[in-house]
């Protein structure tokens, strides 16, 4: 199919799913949320129920119910929504993907199944083939996340292979750290999007030609980032560098802490003022409320509050 050749530019947030106190999924707040990310953090696409959204602890139903959602309270907001729709189970895919379409989405992204994988990428590609073809008006974008998928190959291989094979194959959403394959990906696939998706070094990336990135600190330092991008657009390399050491040194001290999704949720809570709630077991901590002064004091002497 022809797309129009619209290229993701910027950042795309991977939202948190909003929940109540007692982990049901809590949608009144998600208007609210599209809002703080269009007026206070200056982004304007959502990545939805992907990993921070924890879409593969949700059931298919409530995948369904959230997507319909950010949807609905994204038009006139938000430029992209691109739902997550992979699953273990090749049906569930489709079916997310079908409603995803069905609803309006602007795309659609599989990570790889990680439980029974792939066993090469041949077959991996005929897999994203089928989830691609439920929804098949809509933009395809690989979600490539090797660390927690267990499913390895190297981007610049794949991209080819999916391109050939699935004609609404639109880009990749690149979580790993290895620069020389997003690299050789960005500039063999001119067309296509490549997104980055380790914000700890977007840096890094942005020298190699990004154009666009997805990740979770982007709900809350989506402003922040705004700012590196702006100066690395201006040749101001040195602010850049700043802006990118800030983050790092905060996210070393989120994971000196030992914190994971729970706590980026109440970090999420505490600069937006939306209760994002606790994560959904088994990630959940018992720790919540005590975390807010220790970040709070931390984010203050960093200048991020
Ligand atoms: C594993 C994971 O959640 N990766 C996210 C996006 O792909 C990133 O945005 C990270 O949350 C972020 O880079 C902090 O490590
Ligand atoms: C970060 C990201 O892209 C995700 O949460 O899926």
């Amino acid at each position: 199919m022809a797309f129009t050749g619209r290229r993701i530019k910027g950042l795309v947030a991977a939202t948190f799913t909003p929940m109540t106190s007692r982990s049901d999924i809590n949608l009144p707040v998600i208007q609210k949320y599209v809002e703080y990310l269009a007026d206070e953090q200056n982004v304007r696409n959502i990545f939805v129920n992907g990993t921070t959204g924890e879409g593969m602890s949700l059931s298919v139903q409530e995948r369904k119910t959230l997507t319909e959602e950010w949807i609905k309270y994204s038009r006139g907001k938000m430029d992209n929504v691109i739902v997550h729709v992979g699953c273990l189970s090749l049906a569930d895919s489709k079916d997310l993907a079908a409603h995803a379409s069905s609803c309006g989405a602007d795309g659609i992204s599989a990570i790889a199944p990680s439980f029974l994988k792939p066993s090469n990428p041949d077959a991996l590609v005929m897999h994203l083939k089928e989830v691609a073809a439920a929804a098949s008006n809509l933009p395809f974008y690989y979600y490539h996340i090797p660390n927690l998928t267990g499913v390895k190959y190297q981007m610049y291989d794949l991209m080819g292979k999916m391109q050939k094979h699935i004609p609404s194959f639109r880009g990749v959403k690149f979580t790993d750290v290895n620069l020389m394959d997003y690299s050789l990906c960005l500039h063999e696939y001119k067309t296509f999007e490549v997104l980055y998706g380790v914000d700890e070094q977007l840096l890094g990336a942005l020298a190699c030609g990004a154009h666009g990135a997805v990740g979770s600190t982007y709900n809350y330092l989506g402003s922040t980032t705004n700012k590196m991008l702006s100066a690395f657009e201006k040749g101001d390399l040195h602010k850049a560098q700043e802006i990118q050491n800030t983050v790092q040194k905060f996210l070393l001290f989120v994971f000196d802490m030992g914190w994971g999704l729970p706590e980026f949720k109440d970090i999420m809570s505490l600069y937006s003022g939306i209760d994002m709630g606790p994560a959904r077991l088994p990630l959940r901590s018992s720790l919540q409320s005590e975390h807010h002064n220790t970040v709070k004091s931390e984010l203050k002497r960093m200048d991020l509050l």
